[in-house]
């Protein structure tokens, strides 16, 4: 039987760099990783685009997808359903694939539960004070929201100890870097060694 790919989840308060982090990882031509596109309720940005960004989905529809069990997590973020397709994770695991998902925490915990075996990487500020500059230079926020989104910040950086590495994301670049080097030690602990070798052995 062909080995299972490895499950990575990029979580960590809103505003501190996730999306910035994973895009500039799949930016790389060689990116080791197959990206989970999420659902979401969330209307488009401008240059979003469906299929790519998110699948863009209706309340109804996200709600019917939430009673056929088709998610493998959800939550509902600043007003908006956020999911995992879960037929989509479970095919590109059992292809042998790793999957990357940037989801938000309370999703990283359902995923924690269901899939135990994943690999959990928490994205931290600098500092409390970088994380709201940063929220607050996005400029996407009302003032309000933005005091909102420091509280839960608070909270959710409590969770950090449930997951199995912290990355600071001091700069993308270093902290990009950082994740790469713990995937691949990951595999390596986890005695993936092996296929990694032959793998590149194919390439040659
Ligand atoms: N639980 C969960 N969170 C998600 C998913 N996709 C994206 N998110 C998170 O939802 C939050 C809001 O995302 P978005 O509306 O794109 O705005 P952002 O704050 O600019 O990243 C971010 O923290 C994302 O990491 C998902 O499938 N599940
Ligand atoms: N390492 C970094 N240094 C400075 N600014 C950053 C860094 N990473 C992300 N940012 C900026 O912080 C803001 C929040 O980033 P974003 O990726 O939207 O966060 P999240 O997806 O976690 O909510 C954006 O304006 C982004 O350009």
């Amino acid at each position: 039987m062909r080995e299972k790919g490895l499950l990575i989840v990029l979580s960590g308060p809103s505003g501190v760099g996730k999306g910035t982090v994973r895009k500039e990882i799949f930016s790389q031509p060689n990116a080791a990783f197959e990206y989970s596109i999420s659902m979401t309720t969330r209307l488009p940005r401008e240059g979003e685009v469906d299929g790519i960004d998110y699948f863009f989905k209706s309340r109804e529809e996200f709600e019917i997808l939430i009673e056929q069990d088709k998610l493998l997590e959800y939550a509902e973020f600043v007003g908006n359903y956020y999911g995992t397709p879960v037929d989509y994770v479970r095919e590109t695991l059992n292809s042998g694939k790793d999957v990357f998902l940037e989801i938000e925490v309370q999703g990283a915990r359902q995923v924690r539960e269901k899939f135990p075996e994943g690999l959990f990487i928490f994205l931290a500020p600098p500092s409390l004070s970088e994380l709201e500059s940063r929220i607050v230079n996005r400029g996407t926020e009302t003032e309000e929201l933005i005091r909102q989104r420091m509280l839960a910040a608070k909270a959710e950086i409590e969770l950090m100890d449930l997951y199995d590495y912290v990355v600071e994301n001091d700069h993308v670049e270093h902290a990009c870097r950082r994740i790469n080097a713990i995937v691949i030690a990951e595999h390596c602990r986890r005695e993936r060694v092996s296929i990694l070798y032959k793998k590149m052995l194919e390439v040659k």
